[in-house]
């Protein structure tokens, strides 16, 4: 993995007018939405499975954050659990609720335990049981996976979950379908776990996701592999994850539905021929969809923080689905508290090029970090180019001034010709236009950001339901005075920074 450093967060500065939302909203209406007739879909050849990811590189980032606005509704966590390089100090502690001081430490403690406790299907581990050895861990896990599968329902604090359908495998059981994980049946490797084609007795085609990274110890690792399973078990959305089931049997492993097509990064970076136009724009509103629901529908809303191509797979009939991360659950795919407007964490650890400006310069996590990685995610999609390219220009610096112009011959991926539907072009180009904003209060939700794709004429409700739309205080970070021009150069020391 490319360029992997700490890099201390720029002072940012300059002023720009600021667009009311208003305006937004009109440039919005003005938007074509005329439909033009279909394109013939054309047949899909197997694709390249190799994942072409590389080129935007994971990064992070250590920062210092001294305060925070709107203390009774944010939340800061601590790094200790995630990788880290360097040695800056860290954080100091911060004002939580009503001035109570709680160290980082205590309020991402208390975090885990209540998500813990309340993320279960499966009734899971409480959080004292992570202070126990391994192997009571262990014991206690498949005593209360066994005891979840005889319930029908299982009742949480809050809510009634309907008993999972998922398995329980044995290591034995994945080495048989795996053929014993042979390198030939590799179709996927992350930053924290590998992936591999399996066969079931009963023919079903899964995917067995074995955990790999191993820098904590196994207590966290074990308690990590909970709060993931707690995830995708909350999860119900065509456009999610589907799991079917899990082993704690000689290392951790998730089983997932097989998805044929693999990352939509191999599919649009890694292949000779293009990809249709009409599969970018279902890949385009599935994801919307997923990311909408996952913000506001799921019964805990939950910010993906690592929406990136390769975390997009696609189904046999190209349908996306939102791959749901192994790695520190809390702190990447996050459950955010219902009064909590934002979260705080540090260091930063996200995928560059995708990574918004209030996220790498103050560690802000809110739902319009997802909003402005999907935006860039949309401009993967319209241009055919990567987050990152390979000299290294981040395609939000390189789409910007032709997303201003409206310059739609410029932007569009050139080996599509003119196949494309102009109408859904230019929709999918004003979207990832706001989206990419670097204002977060001035990108849209992501129920709004599926109006504007599907250029649905829906009337401006300035207070419409918006998780998204939740006011986002961020006058610590002083990003109102932040300037588009001041941003793209921050991105640029960043990209400097991290990749020499
Ligand atoms: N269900 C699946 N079906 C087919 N291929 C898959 C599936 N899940 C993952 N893959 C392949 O494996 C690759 C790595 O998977 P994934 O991104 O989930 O790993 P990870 O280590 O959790 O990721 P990250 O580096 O983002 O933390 C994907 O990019 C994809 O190519």
């Amino acid at each position: 993995m490319e360029g992997e450093s700490v890099v201390q967060a720029p002072k940012n500065g300059g002023k720009e007018e600021m667009k009311s939302q208003l305006e937004v909203e009109k440039e919005q209406e003005e938007v074509e939405i005329k439909i033009s007739g279909e394109e013939n879909e054309k047949k899909q050849k197997e694709n390249n499975k190799k994942d072409n990811d590389q080129l935007s590189p994971r990064a992070v980032l250590e920062i210092h954050i001294s305060s925070t606005s709107d203390s009774d509704n944010s939340s800061i966590s601590s790094g200790e659990r995630s990788r880290s390089f360097g040695s800056s100090p860290s954080p100091s502690p911060v004002g939580s609720g009503g001035g109570e001081e709680l160290s980082f430490k205590n309020l991402f403690d208390q975090m885990k335990r209540k998500s813990i406790r309340r993320l279960s299907t499966i009734p899971l581990l409480g959080g004292y049981e992570m202070l126990l050895p391994k192997k009571n861990i262990k014991r206690k896990l498949l005593a209360r996976i066994r005891s979840a599968e005889e319930d029908t329902i299982d009742c949480c604090h809050d809510f009634v979950v309907p008993k999972p359908s998922w398995r329980s495998f044995s290591l034995d059981e994945l080495a048989q379908a795996t053929d014993n994980f042979t390198p030939d049946n590799l179709i996927g490797k992350g930053g924290h776990a590998e992936v591999y084609k399996g066969h079931l007795q009963d023919g079903q085609v899964v995917a067995v996701k074995k955990i790999t990274k191993k820098e904590k110890n196994d207590e966290n690792r074990v308690g990590d592999f909970l709060s993931e399973l707690g995830i995708i078990a909350h999860i119900n959305n065509t456009n999610a994850a589907k799991l079917i089931g899990f082993s704690v049997d000689g290392g951790l492993h998730l089983v997932l539905q097989y998805l044929h097509h693999g990352s939509l990064a191999s599919v649009l970076h890694g292949r000779e021929e293009c990809l249709d136009w009409k599969i970018r724009y279902k890949v385009a509103v599935g994801v919307a969809e997923g990311l909408c629901y996952l913000h506001c529908d799921c019964q805990r809303r939950i910010i993906h923080r690592d929406i990136t191509a390769s975390n997009i797979l696609l189904t046999e009939d190209y349908e996306p689905q939102i791959s749901i991360q192994s790695r520190f659950p809390l702190e990447t795919s996050l459950w955010l508290p219902e009064k909590w407007v934002h979260h705080i964490v540090s260091p930063i650890e996200g995928t560059f090029g995708y990574m918004a400006p209030e996220y790498f310069m103050h560690g802000i996590v809110h739902e319009k970090t997802d909003v402005f990685a999907f935006g860039v995610l949309l401009l993967e999609l319209i241009t055919g180019r990567r987050a990152v390219d390979s000299s290294r220009q981040s395609l939000v610096m390189w789409a910007k001034p032709m997303l201003e112009q409206n310059n739609i011959k410029e932007l569009a991926d050139p080996s599509l010709g003119d196949t494309y539907d102009v109408v859904e072009m230019k929709r999918a180009m004003f979207t990832a236009s706001t989206c990419i904003h670097h204002l977060p209060n001035m990108r849209p939700n992501m129920i709004r950001a599926v109006q504007l794709l599907k250029g649905e004429n829906v009337p401006i409700d300035m207070k419409q339901k918006s998780t998204g739309g939740r006011a986002l205080m961020l006058d610590a970070c002083d990003l109102e005075d932040y300037s588009s021009t001041t941003y793209l150069k921050d991105l640029n020391r960043h990209m400097q920074l991290i990749m020499e």
